[in-house]
């Protein structure tokens, strides 16, 4: 059964690649299929728009599709960015100015806990849906450290070990991050599902 990952972030790709490379699927992108698409992202949840973008590869394509809608909350802002992760200080920041820009309003601020989310949405032509969800306990460093991995990784620190996401193995990052949590749970209802 050929599967398509909802996403343009090459970074969730290569984590869902190696996360649910023990099922018996073959997963292609939306451009391996010849799909260029923007999903907006209107949703309030992060369940709401992993639907989105589940649904809206799955229409375009005909294929079932898994959509990830992720996001970083830290305490000391009221869990913010949230949702609004991948859009915090507008469209022209990059990964780098997001968590500059999130370092900078962190400045002075001891609370540093914070958390990563993800909800996987998976959408079947037939209507089903398969859902998931995962979530990491971290805090905010006070500098980027690492050059690994992607988004706000510099900046997540894993305080049992020290160092950030960025600092540490994409198979140490799998085992403990929100979508590694995710995918896991994902995996087992994938199986069951198609028995
Ligand atoms: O493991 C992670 N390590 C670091 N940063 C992360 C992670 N997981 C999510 N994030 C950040 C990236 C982005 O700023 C936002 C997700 O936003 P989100 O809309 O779900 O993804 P996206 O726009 O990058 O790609 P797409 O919507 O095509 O799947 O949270
Ligand atoms: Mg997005």
């Amino acid at each position: 059964m050929k599967f398509v990952l909802a996403t343009k972030n090459q970074g969730k790709v290569k984590e869902m690649l190696a996360l649910l490379g023990d099922l018996d699927i073959e997963m292609v992108l939306p451009s391996d299929v010849g799909v260029d698409l923007d999903v907006e992202e209107t949703g309030e949840t992060f369940a709401e728009n992993a639907l989105l973008k589940a649904k809206a590869l799955c229409e375009a394509t005909g294929l079932t599709s898994i959509g990830d809608d992720s996001g970083l909350c830290v305490d000391a802002l009221n869990g913010a960015p949230g949702v609004y992760s991948a859009r915090y200080g507008g469209e022209e920041l990059d990964d780098a100015g997001r968590y500059r820009l999130l370092l900078s309003s962190m400045r002075g601020q001891t609370t540093r806990q914070a958390h990563f989310q993800c909800q996987i949405a998976c959408a079947f032509p037939n209507g089903d849906v398969l859902t998931a969800e995962g979530r990491c306990e971290g805090a905010i460093a006070f500098a980027p450290m690492g050059t690994d991995g992607f988004g706000y990784d510099p900046v997540f620190l894993i305080p049992e070990l020290g160092k950030t996401f960025a600092q540490i193995s994409s198979e140490e990052k799998n085992k403990r991050s929100h979508r590694g949590k995710a995918l896991v749970t994902f995996a087992q209802k994938v199986k069951a599902y198609l028995g």
